[in-house]
């Protein structure tokens, strides 16, 4: 389809695995385990799931950071893996990382000017008063003064190291911009400015989002589409708001339920600290059932599949919610 800009297919990374110096067996931690998404042009697909599901591995691996064990991804037709092979800097100028942590994630010896000068200097070849103008401009994009290019990172708030996090990713012109819980170390009320001017970039640049988070309402108010991940795996996808209306899966709805104040949805209580599956001894069937309250025979001795079509609201669940009665 000549609008989707990103697709993965059947992607995995596994970690660990082979053989000690004594011949024992390493541990396979299955970090994400069989992953298809797609990605239009212009949109913001919103990836949610509780921490250790494997969203950040996910994310690194889309934008080369991380290799995959099995399966690929392609970006607007191209192997990612050939692209990094020929020209780290093509990929570079496709797709883009925004960190979590907004501070840690800049280089504390480094001024400013010099974390933006490196990306519009080897990723797009400026120099000299074309830099200099397009440092200004970037700082402009991202509403921080002109001054702020010569100070270090510790002289930043949290929210303006991450209006630098943003601006480092614009620097390289990108299509794509993979936004890692941009704004889960941010004050909410810091949280709701910078969440303004993503949109507003987006919309300007005609940027394409993919936006990873914990937090189901930060995912409702920017998506377009939102895919649920549980272990390793994408368990629900919907368009629009469907999946905050009728969930199918019972995780999501275990999800939407554990939000007992707006701007605090996810997982709280008791619910918090039911444990995940063992990462390095995955369950045979679906690996939410010893947590589902509704599941059979079936989800504990296989996996549930579906079809994740672009449009399609779908859940990896052999009995959705929505048809139980
Ligand atoms: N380098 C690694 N070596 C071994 N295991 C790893 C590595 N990176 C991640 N994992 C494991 O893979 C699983 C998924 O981790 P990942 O960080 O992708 O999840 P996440 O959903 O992003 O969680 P969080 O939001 O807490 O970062 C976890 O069980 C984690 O312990």
């Amino acid at each position: 389809m000549p609008d989707i800009v990103l697709q993965t297919r059947d992607l995995v990374r596994v970690f660990g695995g082979g053989r000690t110096l004594f011949m024992g067996k390493k541990p396979s931690v299955y970090a994400v385990r069989g992953v298809d998404i797609a990605v239009r042009k212009g949109e913001t697909l919103g990836i949610v799931g509780e921490s250790g599901c494997g969203k950040s591995t996910l994310a690194r691996m889309l934008v080369g950071l991380d290799r995959p064990s099995d399966g690929d991804i392609q970006l607007s037709g191209a192997q990612l893996n050939d692209l990094l092979s020929q020209d780290r800097h093509a990929l570079s100028r496709r797709i883009q990382y925004v960190f979590q942590d907004p501070i840690s994630s800049l280089n504390p010896r480094k001024l400013i000017r010099e974390t933006l000068s490196a990306p519009l200097r080897y990723l797009r070849n400026l120099s000299g008063k074309a830099l200099e103008d397009r440092l200004k401009e970037l700082m402009d994009c991202v509403n921080l003064r002109p001054e702020f290019l010569d100070r270090y990172p510790h002289e930043f708030s949290g929210g303006q190291a991450q209006r630098i996090g943003i601006a480092r990713a614009l620097a390289a012109e990108p299509e794509i911009i993979v936004l890692d819980e941009p704004v889960s170390a941010l004050d909410v009320s810091v949280q709701a400015q910078v969440l303004n001017l993503l949109d507003d970039l987006k919309a300007r640049f005609g940027l394409t989002y993919i936006f990873i988070s914990h937090d189901l309402s930060v995912v409702e108010a920017v998506s377009d589409r939102v895919a649920v991940m549980y272990f390793g795996r994408v368990v629900e996808q919907a368009a629009g708001k469907a999946l905050f209306v009728e969930p199918r899966h019972p995780y999501t709805r275990l999800l939407l339920d554990s939000a007992p104040v707006p701007g605090k949805r996810g997982l709280q209580g008791e619910e918090a600290n039911a444990e995940l599956p063992d990462p390095m001894a995955p369950p045979p069937g679906c690996a939410f059932a010893p947590r589902c309250p509704y599941a059979q025979d079936d989800c504990r001795k296989k996996i549930p599949d579906a079809d994740f079509g672009l449009d399609n609201h779908a859940a990896a669940c052999f009995h959705p919610l929505g048809r139980m009665a």
